[in-house]
């Protein structure tokens, strides 16, 4: 990639919006790809975009575009940043552009189809694409406000890690790299499900003894099943896993725990995802993880508690009475003991 060649950012909104400005703020040439040409005018005019990132002002450097086909054919880097429901439809019809390309995910979710992973998706998609992925405690405010922040970039191509580090890289922004591609991934998708879990609480006035045990019990749980799948448990300590886990759980900021505290709230699920209006991948991710887990026997119980408020009817109160009265368990052995 030469230095004057344009970068592609997929997606208007929140996250995308704010990647496109720390690409432009590093001195890159940004093509932010948005499907509604009302918005993308309206942030050619204004510099803002008021709907998910009100406040936030877009350098010179990031250009709004609608031809998906062009952008693909300008640009050799080209980070996706739209949501999991949308990733697969959105790219299919432009396979053809995307060869030898370098394509990186910052999406967070899972496909319930084969259990794919978005990086999967994009190598289906287009099987000659260079793909990587990156993840981490990334509020997309924090990051567009300038919050000291890490994320990772996991790949097994080393040059496309370096490409991401030296054109992600700033005065506010780290990038550790990772040949954990999977694990990375992974960690994104399923922190969503727990934050859930975390907003709940929260609103039912639980105190920091709660969302401590909540977040540990979560940390050993998605690292069992992520181990079961092939994952490196290391990667559950780094940025990627417990790091975003912490910020996803702890942060009203987070779209899952929002959604979460709005069901604790006493919300329908359709309600707190309408009241929200942006996208909160756990609320699917949990339906795919559920499933999966029982096909793997990966033992889930807070996954289990959470599918039961959502889908089965359960209440939050039967769901924490089962989940406290379960057997005590052995606490050191994270990755291979199987209760909560
Ligand atoms: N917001 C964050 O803090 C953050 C941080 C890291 C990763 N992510 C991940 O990035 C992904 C995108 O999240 P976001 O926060 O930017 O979402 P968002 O809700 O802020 O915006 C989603 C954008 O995608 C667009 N979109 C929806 N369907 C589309 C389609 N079919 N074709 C084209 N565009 C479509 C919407 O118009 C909107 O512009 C998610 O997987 C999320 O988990 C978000
Ligand atoms: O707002 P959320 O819940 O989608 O979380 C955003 C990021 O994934 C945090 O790293």
């Amino acid at each position: 990639m030469t230095e004057q060649q344009p970068i592609a950012v997929l997606g208007g909104g929140s996250f995308g919006t704010a990647i496109a400005n720390l690409l432009a703020e590093n001195g890159h040439s940004v093509r932010l790809w948005m499907r509604d040409a009302e918005q993308a005018e309206s942030i050619r005019t204004h510099r803002q975009n008021p709907r998910y990132l009100k406040g936030v002002t877009l350098l010179p450097g990031v250009c709004p575009v609608t031809d998906l086909g062009q952008t693909l054919a300008e640009c050799q880097l080209i980070f996706v940043a739209l949501p999991s429901s949308a990733l697969r439809q959105a790219l299919s019809p432009f396979a053809d552009h995307l060869s030898g390309k370098m394509l990186v995910s910052t999406t967070k979710g899972i496909e319930a189809q084969g259990f794919m992973l978005m990086s999967q998706i994009l190598e289906e998609i287009a099987p000659q694409a260079r793909i990587g992925v990156i993840s981490g405690p990334n509020l997309a405010r924090e990051v567009a406000e300038h919050a000291l922040t890490a994320t990772v970039v996991a790949s097994d191509d080393e040059a496309l890690c370096r490409c991401v580090q030296q054109a992600l890289h700033g005065r506010t922004f780290r990038v550790y790299a990772s040949s954990d591609r999977f694990g990375v991934e992974l960690g994104g998708a399923l922190k969503n499900v727990y934050a859930i879990m975390a907003g709940m609480a929260a609103a039912l006035g639980m105190g920091e003894n709660t969302r401590s045990m909540l977040i540990t019990r979560a940390l050993a749980e998605m690292t069992r099943f992520a181990v079961r799948l092939g994952a490196n448990p290391m990667t559950f300590l780094g940025l990627a896993g417990v790091g975003d886990l912490i910020v996803t759980c702890t942060s009203t900021k987070s779209r899952n725990f929002q959604v979460g505290h709005a069901l604790g709230e006493g919300l329908s699920l359709d309600e707190a995802v309408s009241r929200l209006g942006e996208v909160a991948e756990g609320v699917n991710t949990i339906k795919v993880l559920k499933t999966k887990a029982e096909e793997l026997q990966v033992y889930m119980p807070l996954v289990a508690g959470l599918h039961a408020i959502l889908y089965e009817g359960r209440t939050l109160d039967q769901v924490i009475a089962l989940l406290m009265r379960g057997e005590p368990k052995t606490d050191v052995d994270f990755i291979s003991t199987d209760g909560f």
